[in-house]
């Protein structure tokens, strides 16, 4: 089942201005449920412009979105922001974790935003914090905890709510190699459970563990990739080769 489906999006930055800029031209696709999807492309590709305007933190100047059956461009501000908490999961480079809660209080801010029973949070929170791993380090705040061990909180804020679809910018940006594996494992591991996801990266590795890649160029769709069965090192040395023909301008290569 498609659970979300862009038609012709394109986005214009400063609109009633001469000197607007086209910042995504036209971008169809769709994500199914259960999906794993990583979005690529070089800088200033349109990558985030495109994330802020699936997590309805933007508007699109054209073109149709649905997302869990709802329209987008028909949610008013309020209903926005209602969206959010109940379909979308967020996890950004940056944590974005408030330093005045604790870890735990961050990861059931979204569920108390929403009058959740204490015992219905507290078991989500329990299954949770074992898979992963972050037990020991709940009832501490996030300026006493590491990079890697903020992202695993952040990440739990995501999921707690049971999103239909995770939303993550560079989720491993600011992270070691060491703490980037163990994400992407976690988002392998979700996924694999049937948690739907949608990653923009720069990296080929995070890329790697997800099932399908589209390329972003020029604010458009310029190529597209799945995994299937092959290796995580033979579908990395693909994403690559795309990475290089996409800076190349190499259409060819990319029909291929
Ligand atoms: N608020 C804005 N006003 C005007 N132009 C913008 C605005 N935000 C982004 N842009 C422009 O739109 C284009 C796409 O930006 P976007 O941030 O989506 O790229 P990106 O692919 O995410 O880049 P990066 O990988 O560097 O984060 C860029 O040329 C950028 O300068």
């Amino acid at each position: 089942m498609t659970i979300l489906s862009l038609q012709h999006i394109q986005k214009q930055y400063d609109i009633s201005q001469q000197n607007g800029f086209l910042a995504l031209r036209d971008v169809s696709f769709n994500v199914d449920e259960g999906e794993y999807v990583a979005i690529m492309g070089e800088s200033g590709a349109g990558k985030t412009t495109l994330l802020n305007i699936i997590a309805t933190l933007d508007n699109a100047t054209g073109g149709e979105i649905i997302l869990n059956n709802q329209n987008l461009k028909q949610l008013s501000e309020k209903h926005a922001a209602q969206f959010r908490r109940e379909h979308l999961g967020f996890v950004f480079q940056n944590f974005n974790l408030l330093d005045t809660f604790n870890n735990e209080e961050n990861i059931l801010l979204p569920l108390v935003l929403d009058k959740k029973s204490v015992p219905d949070m507290k078991m989500r929170l329990a299954t949770l914090a074992k898979q992963l791993e972050i037990e020991g380090i709940l009832k501490r705040f996030p300026y006493e905890i590491s990079g890697g061990q903020k992202q695993r909180i952040a990440a739990a804020r995501a999921l707690i709510t049971q999103p239909d679809l995770l939303l993550a910018d560079e989720p491993t940006g600011a992270l070691d190699s060491h703490n980037t594996e163990r994400l992407l494992t976690i988002f392998e591991s979700v996924n694999q459970q049937g948690q739907t996801i949608l990653m923009v990266t720069h990296s080929a590795k995070a890329a790697s563990h997800a099932k399908r890649t589209l390329f972003i160029k020029d604010g458009k769709i310029f190529h597209e990739i799945y995994r299937g069965d092959q290796s995580r090192t033979a579908y990395m040395s693909k994403i690559n080769a795309s990475l290089e023909a996409l800076s190349n301008d190499d259409e060819e290569m990319m029909q291929s």
